[in-house]
């Protein structure tokens, strides 16, 4: 596969939760993006899924940026063997950070830091603020209440049929890599002054 984009954040979970398949995905997509040329961003821990992916991409020869802020240096066991450890002031700049470096953004499965990191994201995209792909990778249907309570604000009439668009749902690491051969790196916003309005 030959890259079309330069770099792809992943956000998952900082345990391996209770399936072998989620460490088994998320080392896949660790191993296909590095096969792919695909610089991978994520959180920076050492732990959980985060870990997994990080290390399947380090293995298989890819570039890999961590990003994790001051305060989780410890709680989420930063990682030594990235390319690139980046630490920052807060929560918030860490997520400003991942953003703008990627041309993508990968969710797998994960807790309360990673649902906020997806709604984050793709509250940006409704806004506007980025057209960059989210690929919500749905993993043995375990992101079936997630996906449910996407709808359920459709049906109520708080989100259009077009914002819940927004968010492309693939059953597993293979087709997430698939798809990512099909995006152009994003360079129709400026980061930097989409990043000033987050
Ligand atoms: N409130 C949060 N905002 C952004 N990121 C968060 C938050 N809480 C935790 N995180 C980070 O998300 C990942 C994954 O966390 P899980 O709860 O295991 O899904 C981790 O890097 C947290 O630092």
């Amino acid at each position: 596969m030959s890259a079309r984009i330069n770099a792809a954040a992943v956000f998952c979970g900082s345990r391996f939760g209770n399936m072998s398949a989620y460490k088994e995905t998320a080392e896949a997509v660790g191993a296909g993006l590095a096969q792919a040329g695909i610089h991978l961003v994520y959180g920076g821990g050492y732990v959980g899924l985060m870990g997994a992916v990080a290390d399947s991409a380090i293995q298989a020869g890819g570039r890999v940026t961590g990003i994790i802020p001051e305060f989780l240096e410890s709680r989420e066991v930063m990682h030594r063997g990235v390319t690139e450890l980046i630490v920052t002031d807060s929560m918030h700049t860490r997520k400003q950070k991942m953003f703008s470096l990627a041309d993508a953004f990968l969710i797998l499965p994960g807790g309360f830091g990673t649902f906020d990191e997806l709604m984050e994201i793709l509250t940006w995209k409704q806004l506007q603020l980025h057209s960059k792909p989210i690929l919500f990778v749905n993993i043995a249907n375990w992101a079936q209440a997630v996906l449910a309570m996407l709808d359920e604000a459709v049906s109520q009439g708080f989100a259009s049929p077009e914002a819940r668009a927004l968010i492309e749902v693939v059953p597993d690491a293979a087709a997430a890599l698939r798809r990512l051969e099909t995006v152009s790196p994003s360079h129709n916003r400026d980061d930097a002054e989409a990043a000033a309005r987050m």
